[in-house]
């Protein structure tokens, strides 16, 4: 056991965040304001009531009812002002919790109800990342962030939306990805968008392992080529528990590849895949060496951010600035934007800040 870091020490500490939901993570008062402009109504109109209205609401024990969710925040995302406004306030929102690296990810497909271009789309979006992140460097934390467009895994146009990232990727798109229900929905209906993907030396991660068990990792990574998997969390049944735990060939194949796990520890347990946080396989897979990471996936519909996941681990696991480093470096490391880039911020960035917590 260590000595039980604060709260407010965790939010001054660096952290990498790979997995994160642009239309996941609005501000309630934003959602209210923009709903307001556009005329869509809203379960309540008060901030803080609206706010717990989306976590109660994601805490259905199930992928499809914490979906439903999102129908209220794509509503108000459908002008280039209001996407620029939630980008820029998602930066600056990351910045303040200590993100010093983020990849954010949306659905373009999902924002074409008014009269925007997919490309349009995006530059709103792109805009409102560079605004949010010259902003926090102007408040005194600065912060990076990427941008993954996801494709979404019910629907028909990922190709579609994998050229559009590949056409977007010199101006802050790093990589693709596909969302939503996973039941029914395997990766390997996208399997031209990916082959695609690779001819561009692109990179792309896929919800994968979320609802869905070991068939949708596998295909995930051995047909589609992912670079990491979004959850990933079913690993575990493919590894048999006990003292000695053995891993099965697909976990193992996971393991000697380093395939980045981008595990989500409050999303999982509103969706139902874990039962709670303590129970999380994250401790497992960490004690495992698997390069597991930490990510919020859903700041809004969980109530969370990217400090409050590292706090309910530390206290769920007994983890201290050692865990807490190792799992920034590992998602750091596993980044799409260029390995010397990566290096840059681990060397300058993350190991001064943690070596000054550890001493
Ligand atoms: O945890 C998740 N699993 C699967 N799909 C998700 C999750 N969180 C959000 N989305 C889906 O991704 C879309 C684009 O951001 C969201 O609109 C939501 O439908
Ligand atoms: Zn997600």
């Amino acid at each position: 056991m260590v000595a039980r870091i604060r709260y407010e020490d965790i939010v001054k500490a660096p952290k990498a965040l790979l997995h994160d939901h642009l239309d996941g993570g609005l501000r309630p008062a934003t959602i209210v304001d923009l709903a307001a402009e556009v005329g869509h109504e809203l379960p309540t109109t008060d901030p803080v009531a609206l706010g717990g209205w989306f976590v109660a609401a994601a805490d259905s024990g199930s992928l499809e009812r914490y979906l439903e969710t999102f129908a209220h925040t794509v509503a108000v995302m459908q002008t280039a002002s209001a996407l620029r406004r939630v980008a820029r306030e998602c930066a600056l929102d990351l910045a303040a919790d200590g993100v010093v690296y983020a990849e954010v990810r949306f659905a373009p497909e999902q924002h074409l109800e008014r009269d925007l271009t997919l490309d349009e789309v995006v530059e709103a979006v792109l805009a409102g990342f560079v605004e949010g992140s010259a902003l926090a460097a102007e408040a005194g934390t600065p912060i990076r962030v990427g941008t993954l467009l996801t494709a979404m895994r019910h629907a028909a146009r990922s190709q579609e939306i994998a050229e559009l990232a590949v056409r977007h990727r010199d101006h802050g798109v790093v990589g693709f990805d596909i969302a939503g229900a996973e039941a029914g929905f395997p990766p390997t209906r996208h399997l031209d968008a990916f082959e695609y993907l690779q001819r561009e030396n692109f990179h792309f991660t896929i919800h994968a392992g979320e609802a869905f068990g070991l068939p949708s990792i596998w295909q995930a990574i051995q047909w589609c080529g992912a670079d990491r998997l979004g959850h990933g969390v079913r690993i575990v049944d493919d590894i048999t528990g006990g003292p000695e735990p053995v891993l099965g060939r697909l976990a193992a194949y996971v393991r000697d590849k380093r395939i980045p796990l981008e595990l989500c520890p409050s999303s999982n347990v509103q969706t139902g895949a874990v039962a709670s946080i303590a129970e999380h396989p994250i401790g497992l897979l960490r004690d495992l060496r698997f390069r597991v990471t930490v990510n919020t996936d859903n700041r809004l519909m969980s109530g969370t951010s990217m400090s409050r996941e590292m706090a309910l681990l530390c206290e769920a696991f007994g983890y201290g600035w050692r865990e807490v480093q190792w799992f920034t470096i590992n998602a750091m490391k596993s980044a799409f934007i260029p390995f010397d880039q990566r290096l840059q911020i681990i060397d300058e960035v993350i190991k001064p800040a943690y070596a000054k917590l550890l001493a």
